[in-house]
């Protein structure tokens, strides 16, 4: 390895902080060393990683957390980057470590639970700690915390003597601006636009993002245009705003907060309180100036007619007419600034909003009817975090800014605590160092606070305690957690489609529902910063990919999925316990599971764009995300364990049989093979069921006896042209492909394994294509082989899973599979020891760089992913690097070829392989059946 210098310097990944300042770096000791101890002067130990934006109704708080350490292979790791030629140092001069960005309010009267808060999460003392965030940081005299908004200066006294910290103030303006072009950059599903109670997520180019008029409804309203980063003017505002509407609401309704008089709005009808046009016009609309009947002519106008005091009108129409006439006069208002200065889109902020259905259609049409169509009122699911993130923005050094939207993934665990007060915590993340909460039994139920009880150990079986005559059981603090989360989650009534129309709002359909509370309204999840995540360099369009082939935006697919998932959800639960030992502690932990996953599904039924654009895959990823938040980190170990030996035992008896076949025969049967085998898939419940009527070799059997060509897509015959040519014209081979595999036991062992075997032989049918290559040294075409006689692919890259999804097989399981299955296969055996991959599963390789990078003629990439499908915007830096000389892409299996990828088009010759195990994507993709398969080759776009 060569020496490290100072001007590109590799990350040295310290593990307590959120960042690094590389600047002035050098090596300390003896730079022949392996690791060497790098000296890096100008980093600083004070790095907050808080940030807050105190307003004068709420304080939103913008909080960093770093990754918890994962058991991860970063030998192999290391080595694999190294033979593929990947740096971490070169894309930026500070990198920031994997973490998280959590997103939590309080409200500013109860600024003490947001300083508890603080407290007990110990953010006001930054990360100082070598040992990690998570263990006790140590006191830091010159802590600064940055905060923005009114509170940044009337609470800094209270900052400093509560929590001994100093509020450094940060203009709000800025801060707005720089988190909303934050967001908008960064965050792919951040600005929607929202009609008549339909919310349609925008993809914004980052490159086509400026100017935009950004209108914050805080308070008073702002309206700033925007012309770049730190490049902005605030062209005009007005005073009425959110704290008009709470103002006179409150004096005419006498609610108590916000929520509670946006909550009356949504059961009222604002004809009773408003002049509509048809009041003045005898019932008919005013056709020649566009105004339909229902057209609020003039807000309250009715209330001069009438003879009527305040008492006589029902605080729920005075409500909804107030939110109307406010949410209406700032629509018309950011239209005319938007006017003034020719910008089209508009983006309106701020906590107002609260993601309210009527607010929102109320603005969008204000700006919609006023420029006949012409402007756009778009909307943030960060709505409320403007200021605080711009505030974290603000923060030098931390290297977010240069993130780009693949580096961010948004996670929606039951433990964020995207809400302040009593319930809040730790994310479940880690169930290990989790308190547990008394809860009294006798007749009150009492329950703690998470603060006072920290350190307790949630694994201890409960206990019964008496103290002072009264039984105090304890339970978990994650049964109170979900038990609140689920609350969080509980579907409530949005508006429905119609609820404004042209020329006016219609009566609420939803009346007499009640509305999420604020609280809950929160649509943000906990931003994780991957830095090493990529985009799949091998898509035709990045722009346009769309990962799902299934769009949930469909409300009968969406219930569809919905019965799937919640049907599986029992089966899952016995897996995942019994995964862990079927001790209580699982049981509990997998009832928890279960009430978590259905709140969620619950929360998507209601409302399917709460996270986002919504897709299949997403929902089988948060499944996922689920089971590790509940510490389910593999429901299907054993299962797979079982799998792989009942197919490693057959796998000679398999290899002997192709091995007596023709070239063009084998290929047809090795591909039958694959699908064949990728019937052994425990997300699917028609397949599950079958696994009661045999032994896995009897299902493999029977799967492989009913391949019937044709396929339902069958492209075979083009694919076996390309591989092997016709009529004696020999094709040039592929150089190198990746295959990404689908499921453990036989999937991967009788199928995909076999046919990389089939890539990486001597194949007399294609051509002798590099021999001229001098890079390598190679006499003939096939570096493992050595033979002198060509290969159909030089390279082979088994892609696989970084995180366990069902019976998925992993990229830390397969080197140990292929080390078996070698045992049976020279082809195999010298392909994977030339890459030392064998030496990864059998022994701790010690010094995998010593390999020559140009033979490694089969390895094994993880994927970045932890889900049955792929999302190829967002995968590892090693796949990235491994897929830049690929011309050959092989995806196999439904999550990953069908349910996502069946449209993608790539720049190389693809095939995608799958049985499709559910009847209905069988009739809606292929017209066909379930069990039928497809087999679609497409040669490079
Ligand atoms: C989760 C899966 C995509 C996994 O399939 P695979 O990728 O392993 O072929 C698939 O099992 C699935 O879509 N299951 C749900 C549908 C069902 O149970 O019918
Ligand atoms: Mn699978």
């Amino acid at each position: 390895m060569a020496p490290t210098s100072s001007s590109a310097t590799p990350i040295h990944r310290s593990s307590s902080r959120p960042q690094l300042d590389l600047s002035g770096a050098a090596i300390q000791g003896n730079i022949e060393e392996r690791d060497p101890t790098i000296l890096l002067p100008n980093q600083s130990d004070d790095i907050s990683h808080l940030a807050l934006d105190i307003g004068g109704s709420l304080i939103k708080l913008v909080y960093f957390s770093r990754h918890e350490d994962r058991p991860t292979d970063d030998k192999r790791k290391k080595s694999l980057k190294e033979r593929l030629g990947v740096s971490n140092g070169t894309r930026r001069s500070y990198p920031i470590l994997g973490g998280r960005l959590h997103f939590v309010k309080f409200e500013t009267r109860k600024i003490n639970e947001c300083l508890d808060f603080i407290y007990s999460k110990q953010l006001h003392r930054g990360g100082i700690d070598p040992r990690g965030w998570t263990s006790e940081p140590q006191v830091n005299e010159n802590a600064i915390i940055k905060a923005t908004g009114g509170g940044a200066y009337k609470f800094a006294d209270m900052f400093k003597e509560r929590l001994g910290v100093s509020i450094e103030k940060e203009d709000e303006m800025n801060c707005l601006v720089a988190g909303a072009n934050f967001l908008l950059k960064a965050i792919r599903h951040e600005a929607f636009t929202h009609m008549e109670g339909q919310k349609n997520f925008v993809q914004i180019d980052q490159n086509d993002l400026f100017p935009y008029l950004l209108v914050n409804i805080g308070s008073g309203v702002s309206m700033i245009k925007v012309d770049g980063d730190g490049k902005f003017e605030r062209v005009s505002g007005t005073n009425v705003g959110g704290g008009t509407y709470w103002g006179l609401g409150r004096l005419m309704t006498k609610c108590k907060s916000f929520d509670e008089l946006l909550e009356l709005s949504q059961r009222g009808d604002n004809k009773e309180v408003d002049m509509l046009v048809g009041d003045i016009y005898g019932g008919m609309d005013y056709a020649k100036i566009g105004l339909s009947a229902s057209t609020i002519a003039s807000s309250f106008g009715k209330t001069i007619s009438d003879n009527k005091e305040l008492e006589d009108y029902r605080p729920e129409d005075i409500s909804l007419s107030l939110l109307r006439m406010i949410s209406y006069n700032i629509g018309q208002i950011a239209y005319l600034n938007a006017l003034r200065f020719g910008l089209k889109r508009i983006f309106f902020g701020g906590f107002f909003i609260r993601g309210h259905a009527y607010t929102m259609d109320t603005i969008s049409f204000a700006v919609h009817f006023w420029s006949k169509g012409d402007a756009k009122a778009m909307f943030l699911r960060h709505e409320g975090f403007l200021g605080a993130l711009g505030a974290f923005m603000s923060y030098e050094k931390h290297g977010l800014d240069d993130l780009m939207a693949h580096q961010f993934v948004e996670r929606f665990p039951m433990g964020a605590p995207c809400v302040g007060g009593k319930i809040h915590g730790p994310p479940l993340g880690d169930l290990s160092d989790k308190a547990r909460n008394p809860i009294f039994t006798s007749k009150n139920i009492l329950f703690a606070d998470y603060n006072s009880e920290r350190g307790h150990d949630s694994r201890e079986e409960d206990q019964t305690i008496i103290i002072s005559g009264v039984i105090v059981h304890h339970i978990s603090w994650m049964e109170k957690f979900v038990q609140k989360g689920t609350e969080i989650l509980a579907p409530v009534p949005m508006a429905p489609p119609g609820t404004t129309g042209l020329g006016g709002f219609e009566r609420p359909s939803s009346k007499g529902e009640t509305l999420r509370s604020d609280d809950a309204a929160l649509n943000v999840g906990v931003l994780h910063l991957v830095p090493t995540l990529e985009v799949f360099p091998l898509l035709v369009d990045p722009k346009t990919y769309e990962p799902n082939t299934i769009d949930l935006s469909d409300h009968s697919e969406l219930e569809y999925w919905f019965t799937v998932l919640s049907e599986h959800l029992p089966d899952l639960v016995d897996k995942a316990v019994a995964s862990e030992g079927g001790t209580d502690d699982a049981r509990r932990r997998g009832d928890a599971f279960a009430r978590a996953f259905s709140a969620h599904l619950a929360r998507l039924m209601e409302e399917p764009a709460a996270y986002g654009k919504l897709g299949l895959a997403n929902l089988l990823e948060l499944r996922e995300e689920c089971l590790r938040e509940f510490q389910f980190l593999d429901a299907y170990r054993t299962i797979k364990q079982r799998e792989n030996e009942a197919s490693l035992a057959v796998l000679p008896d398999l290899l002997m049989e192709l091995d007596s076949m023709s070239e063009e025969s084998r290929l047809l049967t090795l591909i039958e093979g694959v699908l064949a085998a990728n019937i052994f898939d425990w997300g699917s419940r028609a397949c599950v069921e079958l696994y009661h009527k045999g032994t896995i070799i009897e299902i493999y059997r029977m799967s492989r006896k009913k391949m019937q060509r044709p396929w339902r897509v069958d492209d075979f015959d083009a694919f076996r042209e390309r591989m092997l040519g016709s009529g004696g014209n020999k094709p040039v081979p592929h150089k190198r492909a990746l295959l990404f595999v689908d499921n453990s036991g036989a999937d991967v062992v009788l199928g995909m394994l076999p046919l990389a075997r089939e890539l990486l032989r001597p194949n007399l049918s294609v051509r002798l294509a590099y021999t001229q290559n001098a890079e390598n040294n190679f006499k003939g075409n096939c570096p493992n082989i050595h033979s002198g006689i060509p290969c159909l692919a030089r390279y082979v890259v088994l892609v696989a899973n970084s995180l366990p999804a069902l019976n998925d097989v992993t990229a830390i399981e397969l080197p140990e599979i292929v080390a078996e299955a070698a045992k049976h296969c020279d082809v195999l055996r010298k392909a994977a020891e030339a890459g030392g991959l064998l030496m990864d599963a059998m022994i701790n390789i010690q010094d995998a760089s010593k390999d020559d990078s140009s033979s490694v003629p089969l390895m094994v990439v993880e994927n970045g992913c932890g889900s049955p499908c792929i999302d190829l915007r967002q995968v590892s830096s090693e796949l990235a690097a491994a897929a830049k000389n690929a011309d050959l892409i092989i995806l196999e299996g439904m999550g990953r070829a069908l349910h996502t990828n069946y449209n993608a088009r790539f720049r190389c010759d693809t095939l995608k392989l799958a049985m499709v195990k559910n009847q209905r994507l069988a009739e809606k993709l292929v017209k066909g059946n379930i069990y039928d398969c497809v087999c679609r080759y497409e040669p490079a776009s």
